[in-house]
């Protein structure tokens, strides 16, 4: 079975698809984009992609790509701890560098360390953190410094400089399966966090209360929400989807009565699935 991720080798959405499926054969994809294309297309069957960062937030391209492609549905998801490492090729030295590459993710993880120490050098968006490592190993006639994983330091035959350079001490990054079929994904070897359904919901139109109407859907019911997030809906300022989180047990989003409820109120809603979060290591 192919399984599509956010590549290329050694980035940390590698690190969460090898732990989450060890015996499959992994697809490195150039962007978030691409994984979801890779499945829609059946190049893939599933694909692993990062959602939502502790310190940075959520991951805006995936909750716009799960909105776009109501096909998609996810099937886990998996929270891994995040370190990140300044490095560059071990024939530079540090004190000419001249810009520093990584994912916008993990360059906001860092903000504060590459402020203090780094400020007046540039910093540069890139695909991922292990797509900057890798152009840093290949340019090492510029002066270039990457924020990356310590496995994408070996991959690449880069030196670190500054361990542990993300801002807080607690980061984790919360990965998602996606994937076409609705199947639970399930995996003994690994601790399992908790159980969730997860959906997407718009209002038909804004009116007062709309998303009280929602949120009170689950309340009267008990049902805990463990994450909402607004997005918006690309059709003009002040118009959002939700994605919504709602703990286990979620029998009644199952058996369709919180389902029928939120449709009695008008709502839209794209059920993405119900699925276990699993703990990663690093
Ligand atoms: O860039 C990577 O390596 C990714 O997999 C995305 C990402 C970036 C920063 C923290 C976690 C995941």
């Amino acid at each position: 079975m192919k399984i599509a991720f956010l590549g290329p080798h050694a980035s940390f959405t590698q690190l969460a698809a090898a732990q989450l499926f060890p015996n499959e054969e992994l697809l490195p994809q150039a962007s978030i984009l691409d994984c979801f294309n890779a499945v829609e297309n059946g190049e893939a069957v599933k694909a692993v992609v990062p959602l939502e960062n502790s310190i940075e937030g959520t991951v805006s391209m995936t909750l716009d790509y799960l909105y776009k492609t109501p096909s998609i549905k996810i099937e886990a998801e998996a929270v891994m701890p995040i370190a990140h490492h300044l490095m560059i090729h071990p024939e530079n030295s540090i004190e000419n560098i001249e810009r520093i590459y990584s994912h916008p993710q993990a360059l906001a993880q860092s903000f504060h360390f590459l402020d203090t120490h780094y400020k007046e050098i540039p910093k540069q968006d890139f695909s991922s953190t292990a797509a900057a490592a890798k152009f840093v190993s290949e340019n090492k006639e510029t002066p270039i410094a990457a924020v990356a994983n310590q496995f994408a330091a070996n991959l690449y035959g880069l030196k670190i400089i500054n361990h542990n350079i993300q801002d807080f001490e607690q980061n984790h990054t919360r990965f998602i399966i996606i994937s076409k079929q609705q199947n639970t994904y399930q995996n003994n070897n690994l601790e399992t966090l908790g159980e969730k359904a997860g959906m997407l919901i718009t209002l038909p139109e804004d009116h007062p209360g709309g998303l009280h109407q929602v949120l009170s859907v689950f309340a009267w019911r008990k049902m805990n929400l463990s994450k909402i997030e607004s997005r918006t809906l690309k059709t003009g300022l002040g118009n959002y989807f939700f994605f919504i989180n709602v703990e286990g047990p979620w029998e009644d989003v199952l058996h369709g009565n919180a389902l029928k409820e939120l449709e009695s109120i008008n709502a839209n809603v794209d059920f993405l699935g119900n699925y276990k979060e699993f703990l990663l290591e690093s």
